[in-house]
């Protein structure tokens, strides 16, 4: 069971496995898992002193049967979620909402980027978009390398590629690969307005297609950096493409590797999901790059080439 302080954020989700309902509980990024064998409300009453929780959000999730229900005390802040004696009693917290507004009072977002974060929020699926942190922490890792040339498999409204090309030299080169029209006319519009667009070559169709055509090309080993953020199901092509295309010492960031905690739960078990864990286990044995996986956002993998 899990320690909840007065200070502490709570999340409850509940869904129906098989005929089991389900619970899964926790505050900040400690969720724990039970069986909801008797009355709901003595679960909750266990979990929280409804005394001091403000009925502040409930709401339902896509999937049926089971809702989501959150709510937070008066303080929210950082909570420890590790203090395992196997680690040396290292203590590793859990990003509250308060302390990740916090953490982006600290992100140096470009007006532009900004703008079109802003602009992409009011369009289906903007929770896509990367995190104004993840972009300043690409931004950085191409300045870090020196990156000239480039490549983004994912681009939707163009904020992570816009991110990277306004750090890229005159001379540099982004290839932005992305299937849907529409939200390249999004990007391109940014790119414009953000003077980049010289430095943005669009590609628009398949990712795996473009990527192919590029190796065909004798592109192989001349790029310097590449991001991902585009169909789950297909990192593992994504990677090996990319890797042929990237020079030794290059780098690939993936982004979702930890897929809003799934990957931990033995519970989840879709595709999708699969598909990101056996992708995490093969990079995690794969010799052939030098490994980071980074909780930030939903998580991000940097892969740097030997
Ligand atoms: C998570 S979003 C990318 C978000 C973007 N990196 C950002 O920060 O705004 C994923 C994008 O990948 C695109 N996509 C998915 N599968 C693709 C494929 N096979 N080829 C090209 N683009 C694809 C989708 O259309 C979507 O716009």
């Amino acid at each position: 069971m899990a320690t909840i302080g007065d200070n502490a954020c709570i999340q409850l989700q509940f869904t129906d496995a098989g005929d089991t309902t389900m619970a899964t509980y926790g505050s900040g990024g400690v969720m724990q898992r039970t069986r909801i064998k008797e009355n709901l409300v003595l679960l909750l009453n266990e979990i929280v002193d409804y005394s001091k929780v403000k009925k502040n959000q409930i709401r339902r999730p896509r999937r049926r049967n089971s809702f989501l229900f959150t709510t937070s005390c008066s303080t929210d802040v950082s909570i420890t979620i590790a203090t395992d004696h196997n680690y040396g009693n290292k203590q590793v917290i859990s990003v509250t909402q308060t302390l990740y507004d916090y953490l982006l009072t600290n992100v140096r977002e470009p007006p532009i980027l900004r703008q079109l974060r802003e602009e992409t929020a009011t369009m289906r699926g903007s929770q896509m978009q990367v995190s104004p942190d993840q972009a300043q922490l690409l931004a950085m890792l191409v300045q870090i390398l020196g990156a000239n040339r480039c490549i983004e498999v994912g681009v939707y409204t163009g904020y992570s590629s816009l991110a990277v090309a306004l750090v890229l030299p005159e001379s540099g080169i982004l290839v932005a690969c992305e299937r849907d029209i529409n939200s390249l006319q999004v990007a391109k519009k940014y790119y414009q307005q953000a003077g980049v667009s010289h430095k943005v070559d669009v590609r628009h169709g398949l990712a795996a297609d473009t990527l192919n055509s590029m190796l065909e090309n004798g592109e192989g080993c001349s790029y310097d950096f590449a991001f991902v953020d585009a169909e789950k199901r297909m990192y593992q092509e994504y990677f090996e493409l990319l890797l042929k295309l990237v020079r030794v010492g290059g780098v690939i960031v993936i982004d979702n590797v930890l897929w809003h905690g799934k990957v931990a739960d033995p519970m989840v078990n879709d595709k999708k999901t699969e598909s990101i864990r056996s992708f995490n286990k093969a990079l995690m044995d794969d010799k052939r790059v030098t490994i980071s996986m980074v909780p930030v956002g939903d998580g991000m993998t940097i892969c740097r080439k030997r």
